[in-house]
C-alpha cells in the first residue's frame, strides 16, 4: 500500500455558522482551556464504545483484536501533543459532516449571547452546548487528525485545519483502526505537553472513562464500573467526579441514588439528582437521557425509555444483566425488562424525594425550586404514582412568609374543625394574590388558602379534586362553603337592594353572567367570581396566551351590601333610577375588579371615567 499514489488533499469550507463559532471560542469565550483534553478523550471514548459493541455482531471489522485504549503522547522539548484510540475511526464523509458543523442548533446564538453580556464562558459549559472537539482550537494552531474506520473497505484519511474557515482531507496509507488527533500547542500553552499536568486533569475530568487512557505508558485513570460497587464502598468524592463526568455538570450533585435489585430482573443503578436545573430544562430535544449498559458494555448512551419525561432531570447509569447486548432501541423500548426498571426506578427516586421532603426540608426546597415545574406534570401524566407526587408537592400560602413552602398534608392538618373544604387561589405573583379582594373573607376567618405562583400549577391543582378526602376549591369560585359575612348584618339586605343589581346586571349583561350580593367580601365593594363550570383568572390567562381568539368565559359581578358606595348607589339609586352616575360607577367597579386580577384589556375607558368621576367629585 505504501507506494500507492494518493490524490492531492482536496479542500473544504466550513459552514458560516462553524467559522463564528470558531472564532469566539478561539479569541473570547473560554477561562478554562484545560477542557480541551477532556472533550477529546471523551469522543475518544465515545469512538471506543462504538467498536466494543460493533466488535460483538461483527468478526470482520478491522483489527478486531486490538485492545479498546486510548494513549496521549507528549513532548515537552517541540510542544507536540498526540491522543490516539482504537475506536470506530472516521469515514471521509463524517469527516466532512461531523467535524465541521454544528452539532446542536442554538449553540452559536447562546455564545454570541454570552460575548455580547461580555461574560466569560466557563469552560465547564462547553459540554453542555457541543462545541467540543473545536475546544481544540484554544491551545493550538492547527490540528491534524489521522484516521481509519472500522468497515474492513475503509481507507486512512489525514485532515487538517487551522481553524479559520478551511479544512483539507487527503487520503493516506493507514492501516490501523481507529483516530489520531495531533497538534503542536502555542507557546503559552506548552504546560499540556507536561506528563503531571496532563495526568491531574485527567484524573479530574476524565477518572471514569470505561477505557484505559495511558501517558506515555502510564495508565492514569481508575477504569472502574462505581454502580458495580457495594453502597458501603461509594465514597462520596467519587461520586461526585462520576456524576460530572456523566453530566458534563461541575457542580456535585444534589444527592444521589444507589440501586442494586437482583430478582426477576437483575440490574444496577447509579442515579444524580442535580444541584441546579441545566439551560435546557424545558426544551424536549435536548435532553439526555441515561446511559444503559448491558452486562458492563454501554449500548445507549441517552437511553429515555428507563425513566418518564417528568423525571428527566435525573442522570445516572444503569446496567442490566437481563438485556441481550446487541439490542436495538425498538426492542428496548417494548421489553418488559425495561418496564420493570422503569417502575422500581420511579419508585425509589419518589421515595428519596419522599425521604428529603420529610427529613431535610431545605434540601428538599432547593429540589423543589429547581425541579417542580417538571415533578409536576407527573400528577397528570403518571397516575400509578399520582398520590406520591401529590405528597411531594408544596405552595406558598396566606399563613406562610413569603417564599416559605407547605405540603397539603400540613395544611389539612392546620385546618380547624369546621373547616370542610381545601382553598386556593392563582396568580402571577404572591403581592398580586394578596391584594386579591376574594381572600378578604379567608384573612379575616384565619382560614388558609394556597398560592398557586407556578404557572404550571393552574394545570396541576384543579385536577385534584380532593386530598385526605377534602375537596380542593378555588376562592374564585362561586359556590364556595362562606358564611354570610357578620359585616353584612350591619348592611342592606340583598331582597331591598334586589331592584339595585337587577340595574346593575341589565347595564353590564354583555360582561357578566349574573350581579349577586357578596358573602365574602370585607373591605372592597365588588369582586369577579367563576360560576361553577367556569376557570379561574390565571387559568383564563393561560389559555389566552395560547389561543389569541379565546375571549374568556363570563363571570359573576358579587357585590358587597355593606361597602358605603354601595349604600350611596342605593341611595341615589331611589331617588332616581335611571340616574347615568350608576352606569358609570357599575362600568368602573366592573373594570377596576378586572384590573386587580390582571385581566383589563385596556386601561383607556377605565382611566376617562376615572377622570369623569373625580372631576363631578370636585366641582365647586
Ligand atoms: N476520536 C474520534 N473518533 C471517531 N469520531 C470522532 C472522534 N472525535 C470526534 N469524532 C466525531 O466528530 C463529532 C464531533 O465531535 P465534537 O466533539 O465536536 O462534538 P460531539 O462529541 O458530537 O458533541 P459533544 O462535545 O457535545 O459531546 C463526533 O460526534 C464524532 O462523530
Amino acid at each position: 500500500m505504501s507506494d500507492h499514489v494518493h490524490a492531492p488533499a482536496q479542500e473544504f469550507e466550513y459552514q458560516a455558522e462553524m467559522k463564528q463559532l470558531l472564532h469566539l471560542i478561539v479569541h473570547s469565550l473560554y477561562t478554562h482551556p484545560e477542557v480541551f483534553l477532556r472533550e477529546l478523550i471523551s469522543n475518544a471514548s465515545d469512538a471506543l464504545n462504538v467498536v466494543r459493541f460493533r466488535q460483538l455482531a461483527d468478526a470482520s471489522i478491522v483489527d478486531r483484536d486490538a485492545p479498546l485504549e486510548i494513549r496521549i503522547t507528549l513532548n515537552k522539548e517541540t510542544r507536540e501533543f498526540s491522543i490516539e484510540d482504537t475506536g470506530v475511526g472516521m469515514t471521509k464523509d463524517d469527516l466532512i459532516n461531523n467535524i465541521g458543523t454544528i452539532a446542536r442548533s442554538g449553540t452559536l446564538a447562546f455564545l454570541k449571547q454570552m460575548k455580547e453580556g461580555q461574560k466569560t464562558l466557563d469552560g465547564d459549559l462547553i459540554g453542555q452546548f457541543g462545541v467540543g472537539f473545536y475546544s481544540t482550537f484554544m491551545v493550538t494552531d492547527e490540528v491534524t487528525i489521522e484516521t481509519r474506520h472500522a468497515n474492513q473497505d475503509s481507507v486512512g484519511y489525514r485532515w487538517k485545519s487551522l481553524g479559520e474557515g478551511k479544512f483539507t482531507i487527503e487520503e493516506t496509507d493507514r492501516t490501523k483502526r481507529g483516530t489520531k488527533i495531533s497538534f503542536t500547542l502555542k507557546e503559552d500553552h506548552k504546560e499540556f505537553s507536561e506528563d503531571w499536568r496532563v495526568k491531574n486533569i485527567i484524573k479530574k475530568y476524565s477518572n471514569f472513562v470505561d477505557f484505559p487512557v495511558y501517558v506515555g505508558e502510564e495508565k492514569v485513570n481508575a477504569v472502574s464500573a462505581l454502580w458495580q460497587k457495594r453502597r458501603d464502598d461509594l465514597k462520596e468524592d467519587e461520586l461526585n467526579e462520576f456524576y460530572k463526568y456523566i453530566s458534563n455538570d461541575y457542580q456535585a450533585p444534589l444527592g444521589y441514588l444507589h440501586v442494586a435489585l437482583e430478582g426477576s430482573v437483575n440490574f444496577k443503578a447509579l442515579l444524580f439528582i442535580p444541584e441546579t436545573a441545566p439551560f435546557a430544562l424545558f426544551s424536549e430535544k435536548d435532553y439526555k437521557g441515561l446511559h444503559l449498559y448491558a452486562n458492563r458494555v454501554l449500548i445507549q448512551d441517552d437511553c429515555k425509555d428507563l425513566l418518564p419525561e417528568y423525571l428527566r432531570f435525573v442522570k445516572g447509569v444503569v446496567d442490566t444483566e437481563d438485556l441481550p447486548l446487541n439490542v436495538s432501541r425498538e426492542v428496548t423500548q417494548n421489553s418488559p425488562v425495561m418496564a420493570k426498571i422503569n417502575k422500581t426506578l420511579v419508585s425509589k427516586l419518589l421515595g428519596l424525594l419522599e425521604e428529603w421532603a420529610n427529613t431535610d426540608s431545605a434540601k428538599y426546597e432547593k429540589f423543589y425550586k429547581n425541579f417542580s415545574p417538571l415533578l409536576k406534570t407527573g400528577v397528570n401524566s403518571d397516575y400509578a404514582n399520582r398520590d406520591k407526587l401529590i405528597n411531594l408537592l408544596r405552595f406558598e400560602s396566606s399563613t406562610t412568609d413569603k417564599g416559605k413552602l407547605t405540603s397539603l398534608k400540613d395544611y389539612v392538618a392546620r385546618m380547624g374543625s369546621e373547616q370542610k373544604e381545601i382553598y386556593y387561589v392563582s396568580g402571577d405573583h404572591r403581592d398580586l394574590i394578596e391584594r386579591n379582594p376574594n381572600l378578604e373573607y379567608f384573612k379575616k376567618h384565619n382560614i388558609e388558602v394556597l398560592f398557586l405562583i407556578d404557572p404550571i400549577d393552574v394545570f396541576v391543582v384543579p385536577s385534584i379534586t380532593e386530598y385526605e378526602k377534602k375537596p380542593l376549591k378555588s376562592i374564585e369560585k362561586a359556590d364556595i362553603d362562606v358564611k354570610p359575612e357578620d359585616a353584612q348584618e350591619a348592611g342592606l339586605t340583598e331582597s331591598v337592594v334586589k331592584p339595585l343589581l337587577t340595574t346593575f346586571k341589565e347595564l353590564l349583561i354583555d360582561k357578566v353572567e349574573d350581579v349577586v350580593a357578596s358573602k365574602r367580601l370585607v373591605d372592597s365593594a365588588v369582586t369577579l367570581v367563576i360560576g361553577k363550570e367556569g376557570m379561574d383568572a390565571q387559568t383564563e390567562r393561560m389559555m389566552k396566551m395560547f389561543n389569541k381568539e379565546y375571549s374568556g368565559s363570563k363571570k359573576i359581578l358579587e357585590v358587597n351590601l355593606s361597602h358605603p358606595l354601595i349604600k350611596n348607589l342605593w341611595a341615589i339609586y331611589q331617588n332616581d333610577s335611571k340616574s347615568p352616575m350608576l352606569k358609570t360607577i357599575a362600568f368602573q367597579l366592573y373594570e377596576g375588579a378586572l384590573l386587580m386580577e390582571g385581566n383589563l384589556p385596556s386601561p383607556t375607558e377605565f382611566v376617562a371615567r376615572m377622570t369623569e368621576i373625580m372631576e363631578r367629585a370636585t366641582r365647586a
